[in-house]
């Protein structure tokens, strides 16, 4: 009989991280957290479980169903495994730390569990690397985050990096003003245009909306499209701050898709996805949002969360240490200086010991480091 317990299987979606990616990924997470570190962003370290309610009720970003939950057999409470760290970082704002200066600025990094993986991420759990920028989600805010997260991923090694740009709010902006749509018609057109679906917009009479669909794509034309629908007001401003962000961005190629939502439930004015070549799925996500303090006063802020599993899966992050087998009996001098140069050493439990066996590719033989034969 074949026992998943015994088998040392492992539940629908989750995974052991093996020599040598368990150290890739540990190795990528202190790369990320420390460019973000060296632009001001300071670490917090929430809890893996909070009070379901708090994830739930945070940024709306999750719903119950969306969380691994259970009772905490102390208590009696109901708690849930975080499935994102932003809101987290969101309650700390808004609580321990709502007393200090803005705009604050904070990095976390940790494991977050779905409770369903999708078909082009199926695992469960994954490695989550971020930055928030909170009291401020103005241009120059997402600039910097935009620019930071990129920065933070090309330091990884990852190459041909992308941002799409979303305007999460610009349809209702629409609606509610030059284009006009009553609630429901506006429920109906998200629905459409989430689907990209022109026949369906005619039938609802958005015909207008159409526009915005031909309009997605790379930003320099995007844009040109969408300013020449000559919309004023916020709708129009949206524009213009989108276009300065993509310039901020530099030589990294965006697109723009003015009415893309999936995925930003929580995100305000802007939203953005990064992708890399060679990487399934986004590499990153992020944009702004509002926090909701305790006595009800919002806060505007905006940041990002990088996704390690990719790059580990890409084959970033691995170190090759130079391991060299010292035979038993090696004073520990020899290991101490050997450590010290770089080296990672493997001591011998027994005589005679094979030094490709412990996948050394050196061995301290003669008071000399010789190549592992
Ligand atoms: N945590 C969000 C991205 C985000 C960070 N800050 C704002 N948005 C996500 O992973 O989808």
């Amino acid at each position: 009989m074949t026992d998943p317990i015994t088998q040392g299987l492992l539940p629908e979606g989750l995974r052991d991280r093996l020599p040598p990616q368990a150290e890739a990924a540990a190795n990528l997470l202190r790369g990320l957290l420390d460019c973000v570190a060296a632009h001001g962003y300071e670490r917090v370290q929430p809890p893996l479980v909070e009070f379901e309610d708090s994830l739930i009720g945070r940024l709306g970003s999750a719903r119950k169903q969306d969380l691994l939950r259970f009772i905490d057999p102390v208590s009696g409470a109901n708690l849930a495994l975080r499935h994102d760290m932003t809101g987290q970082v969101g309650r700390i704002a808004a609580t321990r730390l709502a007393h200090i200066a803005r705009p604050l600025r904070l990095a976390y990094g940790g494991p977050v569990l779905r409770v369903r993986g999708d078909q082009l991420r199926p695992e469960r759990e994954a490695l989550q690397a971020g930055a928030e920028l909170i009291g401020r989600d103005s241009v120059a805010a997402v600039a910097e985050v935009l620019k930071l997260a990129v920065e933070a991923l090309a330091q990884t090694g990852l190459t041909g990096l992308t941002v799409d740009i979303t305007l999460p709010e610009f349809v209702a902006e629409l609606a509610a003003g030059p284009w006009p749509l009553e609630p429901l018609q506006l429920a109906e057109a998200h629905r459409l245009l989430d689907g990209k679906d022109v026949a369906g917009l005619r039938a609802l009479g958005a015909d207008r909306y159409e526009t915005l669909i031909a309009a997605a794509g790379p930003a320099a034309p995007s844009l040109a499209k969408l300013r020449a629908l000559g919309l004023s007001g916020r709708a129009a401003a949206m524009l213009g701050d989108a276009a300065a962000i993509i310039t901020a961005l530099g030589d990294t190629p965006a697109t723009l898709d003015p009415t893309e939502r999936h995925g930003f439930e929580f995100q305000s004015w802007i939203g953005f996805s990064i992708f890399a070549a060679g990487v399934r799925g986004e590499v990153g996500r992020g944009g702004a949002y509002t926090i909701v303090h305790p006595n009800g006063d919002e806060e505007p802020a905006v940041g990002f969360s990088l996704y390690v599993d990719g790059l580990v899966d890409a084959g970033l992050g691995e170190v090759k240490h130079r391991r060299i087998l010292l035979p038993l009996g090696t004073a520990p001098e020899v290991g101490a200086k050997l450590r010290a140069e770089g080296w990672a050493t493997v001591a011998a439990l027994e005589p005679d010991a094979d030094a490709r066996a412990f996948r050394c590719t050196h061995r301290w033989s003669n008071g000399r480091v010789n190549e592992a034969v």
